[in-house]
Parts: structure tokens; C-alpha cells; sequence
């Protein structure tokens, strides 16, 4: 069953979000108080726990089952030389996926995520969004459901990435549309490519917001003009996530970017979202500050494919053990104050 039957379905999914149980909520920060530590002293991990709480509608939250999905696309805009690698890279690094040799698979069996690999029709590429929307209303739909169709309700958190060359692209052109600035503000080396290279992406991010200005500005429009089927997939999975209560952890500067024209339509469609890491990619920074994430983690890392997120769940399944399996002061019979 597909989780958005129609635009409108996916728009009202956006504009009417679930809200945190605030009585979980509640409870989880009441039992952090009651753990064996001077009150707060584990800092952002206690946060954590006490979100995941939130979300999750547990006092206890749990990380029993994780699971990682990495939404793969190729994008026409590649034509213009925007990426240090060809588009075949795409499917080549998909089947490195499905073999187990990439840093993903590392990393999320490193963190005890189950992995999804969801390739959407890469010998499809989207069209050159520079000419043109890069899909049509049906293909974004489809896009989105995509994404939609990995999150269930058994699952405990939702780990979000992407691959597809030239998609550095695509995220500088989200994040023009949704959050304005000059093309300058969002491009930055992706994969690799020389000062040259970085001038002639903000000529082509500039020229793609020009054509498309005249068009309307809800999220389902920029997904649909300048982003791409993973990107679309990326923003399904976020908002079918919310409706379910499931936390988001999301990966570098082009996974967040799918989530930028949500947050133009409604500021508070990321609050079940953590950023996993600050990647390299320059643009990151200004998109978290935009979107209000802080992220956990900044490790210079710009692979994508959910590597840097993948990362982060190690910190959050601290957070959750922390929390469930320390005693408390009276269990430990320990003196909680003077
Ligand atoms: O996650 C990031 O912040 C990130 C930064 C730079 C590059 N990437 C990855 O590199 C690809 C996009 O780079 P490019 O140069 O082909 O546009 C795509 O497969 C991304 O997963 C990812
Ligand atoms: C090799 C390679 C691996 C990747 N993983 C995510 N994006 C990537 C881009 C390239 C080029």
C-alpha cells in the first residue's frame, strides 16, 4: 500500500504533523534525574534519550531494530560536468552496496543497523532541471512513496542516506529555492571537483532557480523541479516517518537538503530529526543552521551514502543504554545529595 495515494495526501502529511508525547517525554527526563550521575553530567546524551522518548511514546526507548536506507538516483543535470565522477558510478557503487564492500555496509553493521538499498530507476536519469522541471508530478510521487515505503511502525529509528553522482547538485538547488541566498552560499566540491569546477556548479545552480522562479514554491514543487528521486525518497521517508513516531537520524549536506523544502513549508516538520554529523561539504553548515539541527557529530566526513549517520547511531545506542541500564540512586543505594 503506498503511503501518499496523492499530492494532497503527502501535503497534508506535511502540514499537519504528529505531535511528541510530552508525557513520555516527561517520564524520561524524570528518570534521568533518578540515574547514578550529578544531573546532567552525561550532556547531550541524557538529550537524546529523553527525544527518542518523545518520539517513540516509551519512557524507555529502545533500539532493538534500526534500520538504515540508502536512496540511490541519477540526475541529468550530470551533463554540465558538475561531479568528479561519471553517472555509471551510481549503479557501480549500488552494486558495491549489495556486495557488502562499501563504507556503509561497514558502518552500519558497525552500529547494528539493518541496511536498505532502494536504487529508483537509475537508467531513468531525471531530466536537466537547468531546461526544465527535473520530474513529473507522477514521478516525484513515486519518488516519495518510495521513501515512505521503508518506514514501519516496528522499527525504532530511521537512519536516512543517499547516493547518486551529481546529486551536490540538486541539494545546492533545494536549499536556493526553499531558504534563498546566492547559489555561492550552497555549492561546494561534492565528490572532489577543482575552483573551476565549484564556479561552473553555481553557474548551473543559478540558471535552474532562475527558470523555476516563476513556478510555485510548496516542497512538492521543489522536490520535483530541481531535486531528485532520492532526494524526493529522502523527504517521503522523513514525513511517513513522523506519522508513524519514528526518530529520524539523518546523514550529510544532500540528505538534509531533502529535508530543506519541507522545512520552507513547515519549520517544524524536522523536529523528529537528529543530523548525525556536520559534513565537509561548506554548504552543510548554513542547511543545519536553517533547518535548527545541531548535529552530533563532525568529523570531516563527505562520503554520504548514511556513512556519517550510520556513525552517529553508535551514539545514540549509547544514549538508549545509558539510559535504560544505569541504576538509580535508590536501586544503587547511592547518596543523591548532601
Ligand atoms: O553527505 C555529504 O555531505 C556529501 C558531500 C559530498 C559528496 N557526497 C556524495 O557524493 C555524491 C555527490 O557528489 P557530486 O560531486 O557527484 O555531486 C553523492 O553520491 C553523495 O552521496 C556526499
Ligand atoms: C566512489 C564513490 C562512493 C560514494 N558513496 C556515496 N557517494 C559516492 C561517490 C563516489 C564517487
Amino acid at each position: 500500500m503506498t503511503a501518499f495515494a496523492s499530492i494532497a495526501d503527502f501535503e497534508v502529511a506535511l502540514a499537519r504533523p504528529r505531535n511528541i508525547d510530552g508525557e513520555a517525554q516527561e517520564a524520561a527526563r524524570a528518570r534521568q534525574m533518578t540515574l547514578t550521575k550529578p544531573a546532567g553530567s552525561l550532556g547531550r546524551l541524557e538529550d537524546i534519550a529523553i527525544f527518542f522518548a518523545g518520539w517513540q511514546s516509551r519512557a524507555r526507548p529502545r533500539l532493538d531494530r534500526a534500520r538504515a536506507a540508502i536512496f540511490a538516483g541519477n540526475h541529468g543535470v550530470a551533463v554540465h560536468g558538475v561531479s568528479a565522477f561519471p553517472s555509471t558510478v551510481t549503479a557501480q557503487m549500488v552494486a558495491n552496496f549489495e556486495a557488502g564492500g562499501a563504507a556503509i555496509n561497514a558502518l552500519s553493521a558497525a552500529a547494528g543497523l539493518e541496511l536498505k538499498i532502494v536504487a529508483l530507476d537509475l537508467d531513468r536519469p531525471t531530466a536537466d532541471f537547468t531546461a526544465g522541471p527535473a520530474m513529473t508530478p507522477a514521478e516525484c510521487l513515486d519518488a516519495l512513496n518510495a521513501g515512505a515505503a521503508v518506514v514501519d511502525e516496528r522499527i525504532d529509528m530511521i537512519v536516512l542516506g543517499e547516493m547518486g553522482i551529481a546529486n551536490s547538485t540538486a541539494a545546492a538547488a533545494l536549499c536556493a529555492r526553499s531558504f534563498g541566498g546566492t547559489a555561492a552560499d550552497w555549492v561546494g566540491p561534492g565528490t572532489g571537483i577543482d575552483t573551476e569546477g565549484v564556479a561552473r556548479k553555481a553557474e548551473v545552480v543559478e540558471r535552474a532557480v532562475a527558470v523555476h522562479a516563476h513556478a510555485g514554491r510548496s516542497a512538492f514543487e521543489t522536490l520535483r523541479r530541481v531535486g531528485g528521486r532520492e532526494t524526493a525518497a529522502i523527504a517521503g521517508a522523513a514525513v511517513r516517518a513522523r506519522q508513524l513516531g519514528v526518530p529520524v537520524l539523518l546523514d550529510g549536506f544532500i540528505c538534509c537538503a531533502a529535508i530543506a523544502p519541507l522545512a520552507s513549508d513547515n519549520p517544524a516538520i524536522a523536529d523528529h530529526c537528529i543530523a548525525g554529523h556536520c559534513s565537509a561539504e561548506p554548504g552543510h553548515v548554513l542547511l543545519l543552521e536553517k533547518l535548527g539541527l545541531d548535529p552530533l557529530l563532525s568529523l570531516g566526513m563527505r562520503l554520504g551514502e548514511g556513512s556519517g549517520a550510520a556513525v552517529a547511531a553508535g551514539v545514540v545506542r549509547a544514549s538508549l543504554a545509558a539510559h535504560d541500564r544505569m541504576a538509580t540512586f535508590a536501586e544503587a543505594a547511592v547518596s543523591a545529595s548532601l
